[in-house]
């Protein structure tokens, strides 16, 4: 048992009753926390309501606590709403620690550890070239483009579920369930009042107040729709023995193991990764072609690269990845300079914890600050700045993990994105492939001049920028060649 003592770690005077609820409001509340770091430390407690909050704003604390403590600082808050009226207590992201947990991230470890993703590099291609014909095709609708994109690539590697080109039924399904789950459901952090009154929950449906029951019971199948339809799409598609190998398939190989449990965690695992991959694929992307317009001289850089170790008649393959380190260096720079998850998602502490003589009580929820470190100086000279030169300087091992911002981005310890390896090939191909087919820079306005991208944030847990201003072409027709040499040899 653990001993109730010692101080909390210091942080903002809080507002009598409200605690710190008005510093939460802020936007891009990472700004905030870093804010608090500098003026408090790398471990801050800020309270809000009775809940307590804790933002870790080092490498050393997030090690500490959410990695080697992982066993105490991997659950998740009880939802009433998001999880149990809503149903989606079963989605990876929301899952308590525990049994349930423990058997999803299994089969997520067994599908995407990284023996298993070559397997996926078909797939990977496809839905990255068709992407890219599309960019071309349509550049003003980039936004849209990625979206498609990335919700394509999720059901074709999950499901084996390639999309119509127009108006794709599970695609639509996608979109829906996500935008109810992130704009409704789980919209400012899936705290309801329902979360800290639960009694409300037994209000009859014709009491004032008990609106959220009728919503809840429409979403919750909605939900359950888009958990069930694509399962039953791979599961006819695997009687008929016409199907495309996916993250499903390859579990439900092996009938034995086919038990309604089984099949119960399967269904829930696989859906939570389209919701899971959506915003975080379109932020990075997004944050890629930002930093392509801003420095036009790295984009020519990893051209070059390209164009002497490829040639121009072929596209970049895996096989090219390791001859291509200036690609990879876009790539962790983009990562750290982009930082799309900016404080992770917040884990549960499950008991009181002493750390550096300061009490973290039970139940608070503990963010990975990672914009901190992302930003941290010592790390980062001129962090500030995109500058993938600062990942082409050899370092020691242990420096360069500490600077790796994989370390980070893909969040910490028993909930770390089980996407990261899937991730790792599938952005990296996408990077690649667009430097190697695109001139990406700033839009022109009819008189030619030059249209300086407003770049804004407006979303709470994703640092995915407002749609803004982009001119996206083909590179040459040379690259046009290649990218339909690449397609024909495929089909
Ligand atoms: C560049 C893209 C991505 C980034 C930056 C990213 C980042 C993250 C982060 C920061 C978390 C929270 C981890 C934590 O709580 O400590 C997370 C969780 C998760 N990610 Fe990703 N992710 C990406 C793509 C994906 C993809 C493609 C998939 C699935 C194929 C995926 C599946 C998940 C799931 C299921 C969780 C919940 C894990 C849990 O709570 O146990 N992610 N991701």
């Amino acid at each position: 048992a653990r001993t109730r003592a010692g101080p909390l770690p210091p942080g903002p005077t809080p507002v009598p009753v409200l605690g710190n609820i008005l510093d939460l409001t802020a936007k891009e509340l990472w700004l905030a926390a870093t804010q608090w770091a500098k003026r408090f430390g790398d471990v801050v407690h800020v309270h809000v309501v009775g809940q307590g909050l804790v933002f870790l704003s080092s490498p050393e604390a997030t090690m500490d606590l959410l990695e080697k403590k992982g066993s105490i600082y991997g659950d998740k808050p009880p939802l009433v709403m998001v999880g149990e009226l809503c149903g989606c207590e079963n989605m990876v992201a929301f899952t308590r620690y525990g049994d349930v947990s423990r058997r999803q991230r299994r089969l997520l470890n067994q599908a995407f550890g990284t023996s298993s993703i070559p397997a996926y590099h078909p797939l990977i291609e496809t839905e990255t070239h068709g992407f890219i014909r599309r960019l071309i095709a349509d550049p003003k609708k980039y936004m849209q483009q990625a979206r498609r994109y990335a919700g394509g690539l999720t059901l074709s590697v999950v499901y084996g579920y390639e999309p119509a080109l127009q108006n794709d039924k599970f695609l639509a399904l996608g979109e829906e369930s996500v935008d109810l789950l992130a704009n409704k459901i789980a919209s400012g952090g899936g705290i309801w009042p329902v979360d800290i009154f639960p009694a409300l929950k037994n209000l009859p449906t014709w009491a004032p107040g008990s609106g959220f029951l009728l919503k809840a019971k429409v979403w919750k199948a909605k939900m359950t729709e888009f958990v069930d339809v694509p399962y039953n799409f791979v599961k006819a598609s695997m009687k008929t023995g016409n199907y495309v190998p996916s993250f499903c398939s390859m579990l439900l190989e092996d009938e034995k193991k086919c038990t309604p449990e089984f099949e119960f965690d399967l269904k829930w695992t696989a859906n939570s990764m389209y919701g899971a991959s959506m915003d975080t694929t379109i932020t990075v992307f997004s944050h890629f072609l930002i930093a392509m317009m801003q420095h036009p001289e790295v984009l020519v850089k990893a051209q070059q690269e390209i164009d002497s170790v490829v040639g121009k008649d072929r596209l970049p393959t895996f096989a090219d990845r390791a001859s291509l380190p200036y690609v990879d260096a876009i790539l962790n720079e983009v990562y750290r300079w982009g930082v799309p998850v900016p404080l992770s998602l917040p884990h549960r502490l499950m008991e009181d914890d002493m750390y550096r003589g300061m009490l973290i009580p039970k139940g608070s929820l503990i963010f990975g600050n990672v914009w901190a470190i992302m930003r941290d100086e010592t790390l980062f000279p001129n962090a500030a700045a995109f500058n993938p030169e600062r990942y082409m300087e050899a370092v020691d091992p242990a420096l360069a993990r500490r600077r790796d911002p994989r370390s980070y981005v893909f969040g910490f310890g028993r909930r770390k994105c089980p996407g990261e390896n899937l991730v790792e090939a599938s952005i990296w191909f996408l990077l690649a492939n667009c430097i190697a087919t695109l001139d990406i820079s700033k839009a022109r306005d009819e008189f030619g001049n030059v249209v300086e991208p407003k770049i804004d944030f407006n979303n709470a847990v994703f640092r995915i920028p407002d749609q803004f201003d982009c001119d996206i072409r083909p590179r040459s027709q040379e690259a046009l060649a290649a990218l339909r040499l690449a397609e024909v040899m495929r089909a």
